[in-house]
């Protein structure tokens, strides 16, 4: 469970997110959709301590122990939450497994074991990238490098990932097979993943769970069918659809 309470946030004199009070389920895919500007990624970088947290109490149980993220250590946290931002710089000059076996730094701290190259190995395996392993990230396209940065994430064997718009130059085989990867690693290794989605329709066929934000404030939690409503829509990006329903599932169309 990530427990957030009375979470606000200014940058300068703005004010971000407004106390914002969120439970969220272990082991389930949780979609947090939004406007552009809505507080998205500041709501992640507040809860991965990449931001300071100003005001509330952000906390991840493991273990039946709740590890605070204001008192957690750096290496315990880093073994704890894994984020991917939506700005990501990687140095060109890496090959594809170096930067996976840098998601295992926590638990190697620079002596990589046996295990931390099995880890490397199976990810590399799970997310299709063993073709390219031994290229350098300079040489990658920018889907190929999302693909990479996002295994890498997994490596860091967390039992909470944030992922920022994975989705980002994704092809529609490769979304498809990162949605149904995150959702197999969710349910059968109890991981809670954390997505930020601006495809509506990939939220609704995957996520367990959709948490609605507008202007720095939660406004919806619940399952895909019961948020992702025509009126939901029509507030959340004040646009016209028309919502069908696949196997139980809600699929939205723009009718504008
Ligand atoms: N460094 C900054 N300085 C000033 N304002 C900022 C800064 N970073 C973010 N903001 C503002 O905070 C608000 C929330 O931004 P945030 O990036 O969290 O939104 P988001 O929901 O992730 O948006 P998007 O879907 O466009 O990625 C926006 O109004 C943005 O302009």
């Amino acid at each position: 469970m990530i427990k957030l309470n009375n979470i606000s946030h200014h940058i300068g004199k703005q004010k971000i997110l407004h106390d914002i009070t969120l439970s969220l389920p272990t082991a389930q895919v949780i979609a947090l959709i939004g406007p552009n500007g809505a507080g998205k990624s500041t709501l992640f970088s507040v809860m991965a301590r990449l931001q300071p947290l100003q005001d509330g109490q952000v906390s991840f149980a493991v273990d039946n122990e709740e590890r605070d993220i204001v008192s957690c250590q750096a290496r315990t946290l880093a073994k704890t939450v894994a984020m991917l931002g939506q700005d990501n710089h990687v140095q060109g000059r890496l090959r594809v497994h170096e930067l996976l076996m840098f998601g295992r730094y926590p638990y190697h701290q620079g002596q990589p074991t046996v295990g931390d190259q099995q880890k490397v190995q199976e990810i590399l395996e799970r997310f299709e990238l063993e073709p390219l392993a031994e290229r350098f990230l300079s040489t990658l396209s920018g889907g190929q490098r999302q693909r990479v940065l996002i295994a890498m994430i997994v490596c860091q064997d967390t039992p909470y990932l944030l992922l920022d718009e994975p989705l980002n130059n994704l092809d529609m085989y490769h979304a498809g097979r990162l949605m149904r990867e995150l959702r197999t690693l969710s349910h059968s290794q109890q991981k809670t993943v954390v997505i930020v989605l601006h495809d509506i329709n990939q939220a609704a066929q995957f996520a367990d769970t959709v948490v609605t934000m507008k202007a720095g404030e939660v406004m919806a939690v619940g399952r895909p069918a019961d948020v992702i409503t025509q009126e939901t829509m029509k507030d959340l990006y004040n646009v016209d659809v028309t919502v069908l329903n696949h196997q139980g599932r809600p699929v939205i169309v723009d009718t504008v």
